[in-house]
């Protein structure tokens, strides 16, 4: 392979939020990086769409990586989330129980609560339910209080560690789908569509392609078993019903469908938990829907009258086994983080630690960055000053959202600029209120137009 082919330390497959997370992790710890994202845009897979609660891990296995990682994302979460201008809404939950039979499960799961330490899980009494969640159905049957169960932006996150790492010198190439993956001395040359990359270490965080991207170099030990989980979201309107996230008792396969505020200001309801053959395409049916708004409606009975401003789907990679698959290979100078399902938003921090300990562990030595350039993310969070607040941030152009022509502009430049619609939206909210862009997104193509990703970003050669 001629030597113009660049070179990196680690390639990290996959631009969801483990693969954010890893290459922020590995960067951070003194390593040449890049990450390889088939879609226009990061976090146009799995890490699209999901219900975006910062979790504490207490109906996890005890004992999993899984619940191990979640609580180790959580803790990182909190601790960066200010130096990186990342919101946290602390709701904390309700975990209802709407019949006998659920009822007698409450006991069962504070104590696996306790066991996963995580305190003050306990049985609220009638009055205190009510207190907590004064709008909940009359016919709830009993409650745990679930502290901790908070709320954060599922975009603004990633983004933030991704655009770290590339402050701090990882490059990022997108539309660059990885299609072969050959093993030469010191490390790999990968196929991808933004023409080859050499990498001493490859790291396969590609979320509902895992398994084929691990069958480039082996029999997968995993299978993707692609879960849908379809979500319908209530209007502002509805926020006033709604304080806490309501949890359902959960069981071995879902957590089942939850009501919760978001942090952009809506109430969701979701995600149904629906195995399918399709790995991409996420649509919405109208059977699903409706039993889902009836689901709220029985859960919180006011949202009946409330207006759907918007229905979505996410795909979890989930596979034969509960249980994250995090295995290093050192012979093989590659690592695979797969079937990271609903819980990696709470876990992408811990994955990236888990995997930056496995690289130092079997592969090479990091040297952290002494004093690495910090991001301060724009805020799109309800309950904090908005930037578009300030004087002299230009006209509005999403009314619902409150998106001004600046917002736009910044999410269009800087180093991580939006790759394709999803990913301006992602970035600032513009087309992602009641009118679902009716009134806007004529202005926001205009804006964006010949500034989209058409073709593969192309690496700087070495
Ligand atoms: O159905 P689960 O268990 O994949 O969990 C879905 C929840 O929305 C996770 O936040």
């Amino acid at each position: 392979m001629s030597s113009d082919v660049p070179l990196y330390d680690a390639a990290v497959i996959g631009g969801g939020l483990a693969g954010c997370a890893v290459l922020r992790a590995l960067t951070l710890g003194g390593l040449r990086c890049v990450l390889l994202e088939r879609g226009a845009d990061l976090l146009s897979g799995a890490s699209k769409g999901n219900s975006a609660i910062l979790h504490t891990g207490f109906d996890a296995p005890p004992g999993s990586l899984e619940l191990r990682l979640m609580q180790a994302g959580r803790a990182d979460y909190l601790a960066i989330r200010e130096r990186m201008n990342l919101p946290l809404l602390e709701t904390d939950a309700v975990l209802a129980a709407w019949s006998e039979q659920e009822l007698q499960r409450l006991p069962v799961i504070a104590d696996q609560a306790h066991r996963n330490g995580v305190d003050g899980v306990r049985p609220l009494a009638r009055d205190e339910i009510f207190a907590k969640a004064p709008h909940l159905g009359p016919d709830v049957a009993g409650a745990l209080l679930v502290p901790g169960e908070h709320l954060i932006d599922p975009w603004s996150a990633p983004h933030a560690y991704a655009l770290q790492a590339v402050l701090n010198g990882a490059a990022i190439l997108r539309r660059a789908e990885v299609r072969g993956a050959r093993r030469e001395a010191g490390g790999w040359t990968l196929d991808t569509a933004a023409g080859p990359v050499r990498a001493g270490l490859v790291v396969n965080c590609a979320g509902n392609f895992g398994d084929r991207v691990e069958a480039l170099h082996r029999d997968s030990p995993f299978t993707i078993k692609p879960r849908k989980g379809q979500f319908v979201v209530f209007d502002k309107t509805a926020r006033r019903f709604l304080s806490t996230i309501v949890l359902p008792v959960p069981n071995e396969r879902t957590k089942g469908v939850v009501v919760t505020p978001t942090i952009f200001g809506n109430v969701l309801v979701g995600p149904t938990a629906e195995e399918q053959e399709e790995r991409e395409i996420g649509t919405v049916d109208r059977a699903a829907l409706e039993a889902l708004i009836g689901a709220a409606g029985r859960i919180v009975p006011a949202l009946r009258d409330e207006p759907v401003t918007a229905t979505y789907a996410g795909i979890r990679p989930a596979t034969q086994f509960k249980d994250f698959v995090i295995e290093a290979l050192p012979a093989e100078r590659w690592i695979v983080a797969g079937g990271i399902r609903s819980t990696g938003l709470t876990a992408a921090l811990g994955i990236g630690q888990h995997v930056a300990a496995l690289v130092a562990e079997h592969f090479v030595g990091l040297k952290p960055l002494n004093d690495p350039a910090w991001p301060r993310m724009p805020n799109l969070a309800e309950h904090l000053p908005r930037d578009h607040q300030r004087p002299g941030r230009g006209d509005l152009v999403c009314l619902c959202e409150y998106v001004t022509a600046d917002e736009i502009e910044a999410a269009l430049a800087g180093p991580l600029p939006a790759g394709d619609l999803g990913g301006l939206k992602r970035r600032t909210r513009a087309m992602m209120g009641r009118c679902q862009g009716f009134n806007c997104q004529a202005r926001v193509c205009a804006m964006a137009e010949g500034r989209l990703l058409e073709a593969p970003e192309m690496p700087h050669a070495a």
